[in-house]
């Protein structure tokens, strides 16, 4: 196949993207696809490179490789792609003085994609009132105005990175739901970084480890849950378990043991003791063992 082509069909293609700040290697060779339509997490412990990789697709930071979103190189595209990529900045570029209503008004005016009625359908949902000044509201509450701003944007692409950091639990639950109720659809792709990997779990149609700077997952989510099946074992089974290769294990009390497989049919094991899919947490745990070590 003419690989130019093939690159097209994807919303982002990156291949051998590196990333290296002095001595720190923050992308080392990472290589993904998204399509379109679907919800992606990117996933990583702290310093995994998840957000140098979002700066990368947005045209934020140089950095070498090959990359195209909604086939532009963000490095010599970046105006272009703007029309069809939104992305929430850094919380604090809101001016302290300005109020809600200004804040939509500005959106409003400098945007051509801007949805002032779903903006406000977002709003009415928090205790935010139009004539309240950014100064006067709390961190999560400007959060909450960035996401209201960014969600009533009729973008192509949506990339988020922690969005719901510093937000309570009502409002994040409330966020992701409408997130999909309300913001996405068939046309649109969006990207989001979290560490909360419960919270996004449901939503997600693919899921993306990274660690140290490469994906080490790439997988849809139905594909997770076909690919990886937890054992629970018997301390007299265990033996036989291990030779079918788990690619973690850890032990519970009364010398039984959970062993996670990777490809290995659940049929199989179900032989040997009790199975179940396991969350992407205990994925993301089992993956990312020996880190920090
Ligand atoms: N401007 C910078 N200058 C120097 N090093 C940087 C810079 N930005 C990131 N790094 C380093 O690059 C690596 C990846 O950072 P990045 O911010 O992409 O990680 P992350 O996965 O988003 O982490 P977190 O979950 O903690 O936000 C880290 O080791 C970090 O220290």
């Amino acid at each position: 196949m003419n690989t130019a082509i093939a690159m097209d069909d994807h919303v982002v293609t990156a291949r051998d993207l590196r990333k290296t700040y002095r001595s720190t290697v923050a992308l080392d060779g990472a290589r993904f696809d998204i399509g379109a339509g679907r919800i992606v997490g990117l996933i990583g412990p702290n310093g995994a490179g998840k957000t140098t990789a979002l700066k990368a697709m947005l045209g934020l930071t140089p950095f070498d490789g090959e990359l195209r979103v909604l086939g532009k190189d963000p490095r010599t595209r970046r105006d272009e792609l703007m029309n069809d990529v939104c992305f929430i900045a850094d919380v604090a570029v809101l001016p302290r003085w300005i109020r809600v209503k200004e804040a939509i008004d500005f959106v409003a005016g400098v945007h051509p994609r801007f949805d002032r009625a779903r903006c406000e359908r977002f709003l009415a949902n928090t205790q935010l009132k139009p004539r309240q000044r950014v100064r006067e509201l709390s961190k999560g509450m400007i959060v909450q105005l960035h996401l209201a701003l960014v969600m009533a944007i009729d973008a192509r692409l949506l990339v988020l990175d922690e969005p719901t950091l510093g937000l309570d639990i009502l409002y994040r639950k409330q966020f992701y739901q409408r997130l999909l109720e309300d913001y996405f659809d068939e046309q649109k792709t969006i990207v989001i970084t979290t560490h909360q990997v419960e919270e996004v779990e449901h939503i997600l149609t693919d899921v993306m480890f990274i660690r140290a700077g490469k994906i080490v997952l790439d997988a849809p989510m139905d594909a997770v849950g076909e690919r990886f099946v937890e054992l629970m074992v018997d301390a007299d089974r265990a033996e036989q378990a291990r030779s079918l290769g788990p690619v973690d294990e850890r032990a519970l009390p009364f010398g039984k043991t959970v062993m996670l497989f990777d490809g290995v049919p659940q049929a199989q094991l179900a032989r040997l003791g009790e199975t179940r899919t396991p969350g992407l947490a205990d994925l993301f745990v089992a993956t990312m063992k020996g880190t920090y070590a």
